[in-house]
């Protein structure tokens, strides 16, 4: 079996189950007609072509035999009436296609003994399918016992045994749930995948009820095999299941990134965004390229004091590589072992297993990843060299918390902070192409403010209400972390465990407005609907900083409920993002300067006409705007002169 060529080995599997239908068929039709022979006999006459093929794995091109020409009634007939015209022998390999009539007699003894057989196979077969039925009124007892009669959220009706497998979008999911709450009227909706409940939560009254109220209930993690077992990703917190080694996470996350402590690196993020103005000056064909280079520059300053080279930076090309493995463990071949945790012991040749090779060859970049920027501190610590970042606070710490390696603390941040940075500022280019009039006003309340005598700081930011509600905008218009990631339609299939961005799991049974949310639930926060809703946000699909100042300021929101809502960008409850604050500087220093410095247009063709730029997302867990083009323009003289000093400084 093991050298047969793989295509032959599919050919089997579906022929083997065209047969088993078949004969299903012939029994069903047995049993309610008594009489329908030509059933049976194509039935029969399946059977054995899938038997003829287990033999003969390359005779696959054996034709369909007709019955509706011949006189034939038993199975030994039906064969020497199929095996009458054989075939030209066409295959390249040299073997014969079609059936070999030098094995008739044994066929069609086997045939002639599958009809007896068939109808043995009858009284299996109603046993079986009474067993099933019971099986299912059983489940469907206990189900209805324990949600003591409420129903369950309200959801598209779905299918029998696979629920709405079917029903599941294929991208920029966020929308249909979205709509799918207006149709059914309901903030919390609910599906079922394959028997796994996927609650969505698409208000801020519920998510704010549900994650926040009750955090101690919804703060787990659906367990994802193939990126912590396969890809040794164990050490992300994000991954990490609701409980003590998380909590541990949590603390030391805290101890670096609360408010006070993320002040303490605003210093280091403006001056990743005066290197990314230069980076604007010299290629701003490549603005993408530079935005990744200064969220990598933040990040590796902060976490292990490395100083990224301005190219090819060893340390950010390992992260980034080691990162392209979340990518394929997302893949169906991954996310089979999230949904199917037994086929981890199955063979070769079973779905994923390609996956499981992959993941050998990926696992030791993962580890470099957590090892080598950690080693380069260890260095810089022994020498007495080291500037602070966290990694050598922590080497140097006596108070280590023993279910955590030192290493994989630090590690965690270029996970969780380089790719969402980098989408936020990218989103920022493509708001300024299509909103040009927005671009103006910011520009003429930083002029107003600055007076083009320098460029701004963080503490600049009460002095300047739109920028920084142009900042906030960014987050909401088009949120980086929406819901959930591309998937085609085989990945349905894995939906139930894998659908969200980074999805929240029910510790315990629970009922929301009437309405049942049973443990073990996957509930997804989206934040894409939290912040587009028309109540709080009017015209919530344009690009309007006024949705964050309050009504004297032309706005439609007070502030302190805008800040509430902003913070829905970033998750909800007691898994909220704690890179957060830091994540927010980034943001606002990187938006404030570049509007300072530069005017951002569409390109113009040959004819000077401008290139329209669209507003296309894609549908992964961080949601990037398409690949669009803009021009990047200095917008004047002194404003060359600040960038040229601000980066030589
Ligand atoms: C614009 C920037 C960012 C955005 C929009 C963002 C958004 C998010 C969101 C939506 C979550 C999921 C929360 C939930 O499960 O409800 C999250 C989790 C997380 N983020 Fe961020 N993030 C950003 C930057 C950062 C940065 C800079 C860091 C680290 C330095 C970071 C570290 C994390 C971690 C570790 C988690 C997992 C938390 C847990 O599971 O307990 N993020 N982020």
């Amino acid at each position: 079996m093991s050298g047969t060529p793989l295509a032959v080995r599919i050919c089997y599997f579906i022929d083997a189950i065209y047969a088993i239908g078949l004969c299903f068929a012939a029994i069903d039709m047995e049993l309610t007609t008594k009489a329908d022979e030509d059933m049976e006999r194509y039935a029969v006459m399946h059977v054995a072509a899938a038997y003829q093929a287990r033999r003969h794995p390359f005779a696959f091109g054996y034709q369909q035999p007709s019955t509706s020409n011949t006189n034939a009634t038993t199975p030994s007939a039906i064969f020497a009436d199929l095996l009458a015209p054989a075939p030209p022998p066409t295959g390249s390999s040299g073997h014969p296609r079609g059936f070999e009539t030098s094995k008739y007699k044994e066929w069609s003894h086997w045939a002639d003994g599958t009809v007896p057989l068939l109808r043995s196979r009858t009284l299996d077969v109603i046993i079986v399918s009474c067993v099933a039925f019971g099986v299912w009124l059983y489940t469907s007892y206990i189900d209805k016992r324990r949600r003591r009669g409420l129903p369950y959220p309200p959801g598209p009706p779905g299918l029998p045994l696979v629920g709405n497998l079917f029903d599941m979008p294929s991208e920029h999911e966020w929308i249909v749930y979205r709509d799918w709450a207006w149709k059914y009227g309901s903030g919390v909706i609910h599906l079922n995948t394959l028997g796994t409940h996927l609650v969505v939560v698409n208000t801020a009254k519920a998510a704010n009820e549900l994650f926040d109220k009750r955090s101690s209930l919804y703060s787990d993690r659906p367990s994802l095999t193939s990126l912590t077992e396969y890809l040794s990703f164990d050490w992300a917190i994000g991954f990490i299941p609701y409980g003590p080694k998380w909590r541990a996470m949590r603390r030391v996350f805290h101890t670096y990134f609360h408010p006070a402590a993320a002040k303490t690196y605003e210093p280091l993020e403006t001056q990743a965004v005066h290197r990314l103005l230069r980076n604007l000056l010299d290629k701003p064909r490549d603005f993408r390229k530079h935005t990744r280079h200064m969220a990598g520059q933040v990040i590796l300053r902060i976490a292990y004091g490395i100083d990224v080279l301005p190219q090819n930076d060893p340390f950010v090309e390992l992260a980034e590589k080691a990162l392209q493995s979340v990518t394929l463990a997302t893949s169906l071949g991954g996310s089979i072992f999230d949904l199917v945790p037994i086929l981890k012991s199955m063979p070769w040749w079973v779905p994923g297993a390609g996956f499981k090779k992959e993941a050998e060859k990926w696992r030791p970049i993962v580890q470099d990843m957590v090892d080598k920027p950690f080693a380069a501190t260890q260095t810089a610590v022994n020498q007495g060299d080291a500037p602070f970042s966290v990694a050598a606070s922590i080497i140097v710490r006596e108070d280590r918390d023993p279910m955590l390696f030192p290493a994989q603390i630090p590690a965690n941040f270029y996970l969780g902070g380089a790719d969402t940075t980098v989408s936020a500022i990218q989103s920022f280019f493509l708001a300024m192409v299509l909103y040009p009039e927005v671009q103006r006003k910011a520009q003429t309340e930083l002029d107003s403010v600055l007076c083009g005598a320098r460029l701004p700081t963080f503490e600049d930011q009460s002095l300047l209400p739109y920028v920084s509600a142009l900042a906030k905008e960014v987050q909401r218009w088009h949120p980086v972390v929406p819901l959930g990631k591309n998937l085609r339609t085989l990945t349905r299939i894995v939906l139930s465990r894998h659908i969200p961005a980074i999805p929240h799991r029910l510790l315990e049974d629970d009922v929301y407005e009437g309405h049942f949310i049973p443990a073990g639930s996957i509930v997804i926060g989206n934040v894409w609907a939290v912040l587009h809703d028309p109540v709080t946000f009017p015209d919530p699909e344009a690009f309007r900083p006024e949705h964050f100042l309050s009504k004297s300021q032309g706005g439609t929101l007070g502030d302190g409920g805008a800040v509430r809502l902003t913070e829905a960008a970033f998750g909800f409850g007691r898994r909220e993002c704690p890179g957060r604050y830091l994540a927010r500087a980034s943001v606002w220093i990187a938006v404030a300067n570049i509007l300072a410095a530069f005017e951002i247009k569409p390109l113009l063709d040959e004819d000077g006409r401008p290139i329209p730029v669209e507003e296309r997302y894609t549908s992964g867990i961080v949601a990037y705007p398409a690949s669009f083009q803009c021009d990047i323009k200095l917008r004047s003289n002194k404003a060359r002169d600040l960038v040229l000093a601000a980066s030589e400084s």
